[in-house]
């Protein structure tokens, strides 16, 4: 139990009706979920408009009520606090109602449109190798040091994060690393967090349904940065044309990396292979399994993090060289028949072009390379033809599936990428609505030496289709499809 006075502390309070001196036995932000002496915060959602569920809730327990506007009818013995931003209050509290987790452990934010999951995770890697006890929050999973749960979002809610975050410092965990997205920062829900440290990767096209131009994009994940506090880290990824933008306004610590330019960390690619990268990061080589340029980037930004939160440099390059690959981020199998197929979460223009151009960097030239793509459903609808350019572009053969397609046609998602293939590309591409079976044609298709590339999904192990999840992983399904064929 907390006292709603208490928790209310460095929220921007407008109005209060009744009394702030209530007892309140957490901090819930959907009605269905109200229990006994439970503050309700309402918020205006992207579906529904929360203030409407505040009569609900009273029902259902709730003694206490935390809106942007006040309802018409306020009903005896409930306080009710009317405040600028629910989202940022709902942030607030929920920190306080945890007594500050985030001050309690070094925490360290990554955002930008590609990288978060494999640098916050190559990070848990990198301090649990070092001696420490880790906490990660990410797309793939939450961890608590050694203990796994599992996750819906990228950035969870804040009630969600400031839960997890005080089970970490009740285990004793000495570092945080969390992703920080875009819709995360925008409905606040990292809001009064107390980062030690904030990374940009890069920005690129995405998610313009929901910010609706990419300069609102931009100016989103800029916000992170602009809340650091002076005692933070601000690591940007300064080769990126937004790089410098994102740390302008920032009172935090700036410090860039790069490949291309001058900066305050820099790495070289020296050589590249299927089995690993060669890289000169601040002029020591290091061997690593990880490939592809942008892989460059994401382990150069977790070693200027180290060395920001207390490593020692050369302790880190040791277990740099010794860092695995994340699940879903370039996971490959090889048949018995030598056919290479790679599994990547590359589902943004951008990421698709990289993995694409990494693939055609190292392979040695003759053989085939097969994609098989498609694009989410409920998602920004203009990187469709962009993906599906690429994709016929770089590659030989492309199968164009079905990739989450959530309350959408899946058919008419892949009409919307085919109409970004150039009618040069065309012959070269092939639709097939279910993922099996694409998966399946494309190990049929292949020969000794080729490689296909499954991209979209990585780690995910399910296919969703109007809310329901059924189980599907590209891997176990690549793996099926070589045992078939060996038959
Ligand atoms: C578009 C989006 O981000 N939506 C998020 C948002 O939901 P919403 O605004 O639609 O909520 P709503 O249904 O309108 O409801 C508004 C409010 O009324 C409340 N309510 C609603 C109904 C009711 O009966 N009672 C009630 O109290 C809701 O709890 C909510 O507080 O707030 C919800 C609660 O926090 C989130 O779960 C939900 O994430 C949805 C499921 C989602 O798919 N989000 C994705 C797009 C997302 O956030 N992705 C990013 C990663 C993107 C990336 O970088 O790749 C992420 O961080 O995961
Ligand atoms: N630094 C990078 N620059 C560009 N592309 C990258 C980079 N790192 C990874 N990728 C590509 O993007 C894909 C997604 O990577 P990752 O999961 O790390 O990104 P994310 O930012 O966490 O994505 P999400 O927004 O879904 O959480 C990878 O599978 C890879 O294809
Ligand atoms: N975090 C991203 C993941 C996209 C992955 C892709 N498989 C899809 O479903 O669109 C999103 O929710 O937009
Ligand atoms: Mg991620």
């Amino acid at each position: 139990m907390k006292n709603l006075k208490d928790i209310l502390y460095q929220v921007s309070i407008r109005q209060v009706f009744g009394s702030t001196d209530v007892d309140v036995n957490a901090v819930v932000f959907d009605s269905r979920k109200i229990k006994k002496n439970d503050v309700f915060v309402a918020q205006k959602g992207v579906t529904v408009d929360g203030h409407l569920y505040i009569d609900k809730a009273i029902l259902l327990g709730a003694t206490s009520v935390i809106c942007e506007y006040f309802p018409e009818d306020k009903k005896e013995g409930v306080t009710y606090v009317q405040v600028d931003d629910s989202g940022a209050a709902l942030a607030i509290m929920s920190s306080n109602f945890f007594d500050n987790p985030s001050k309690k452990l070094p925490l360290v934010g990554v955002t930008g449109t590609n990288g978060k999951t494999t640098i916050a995770s190559l990070l848990y890697q990198l301090f649990k190798k070092a001696g420490y006890r880790v906490g990660l929050l990410s797309t793939v999973k939450i961890l608590v040091d050694e203990t796994e749960f599992k996750t819906t979002h990228t950035t969870p809610d804040s009630v969600t994060i400031n839960s997890y975050l005080d089970k970490m410092v009740e285990a004793g965990v000495d570092y945080c690393f969390m992703e920080v997205s875009s819709h995360g920062i925008h409905q606040k829900r990292t809001e009064g967090l107390f980062f030690a440290g904030g990374i940009f990767t890069n920005l690129s096209h995405d998610h313009l349904d929901y910010h609706e131009t990419f300069a609102e994009y931009r100016n989103v994940k800029k916000t992170f940065f602009d809340g650091l506090p002076k005692s933070a880290f601000a690591l940007t990824n300064i080769d990126d044309k937004n790089g410098g933008f994102m740390l302008q306004n920032t009172k935090a610590k700036k410090y860039s990396y790069a490949l291309k330019t001058i900066a305050d960390y820099k790495a070289k690619i020296l050589e590249k292979q299927f089995s690993g990268s060669l890289l000169k990061i601040n002029e020591i080589e290091v061997w690593t399994k990880l490939i592809g340029g942008f892989n460059a980037y994401n382990l150069l930004a977790i070693y200027a993090a180290s060395e920001l939160l207390g490593l020692e440099k050369l302790e880190t390059l040791t277990i740099i060289s010794k860092l695995e690959n994340v699940s879903g981020r370039f996971e490959y199998v090889v048949s018995d028949e030598n056919v290479t197929a790679i599994v990547d979460y590359a589902h943004t223009p951008d990421a698709l072009k990289n993995v694409l151009e990494t693939i055609n960097d190292i392979r040695a030239g003759n053989e085939q390379l097969i994609t098989v793509v498609g694009c989410g459903g409920d998602r920004d609808k203009t990187k469709r033809p962009k993906m599906a350019h690429i994709a016929s572009q770089l590659s030989n053969q492309t199968i164009f599936t079905s990739d989450n397609p959530r309350t959408e046609d899946a058919q008419a998602i892949i009409d919307e990428m085919e109409a970004g293939v150039t009618a040069e590309n065309y012959k070269k591409t092939l639709s097939i609505l279910d993922r099996k079976q694409a998966i399946k044609t494309a190990c049929k298709f292949s020969k000794n030496g080729d490689i296909i590339l499954i991209a979209g999904k990585g780690h995910e192990n399910y296919q969703e289709i109007n809310g329901i999840r059924t189980h599907f992983d590209d891997l176990e399904e690549v793996k099926n499809s070589f045992n078939q064929l060996k038959k």
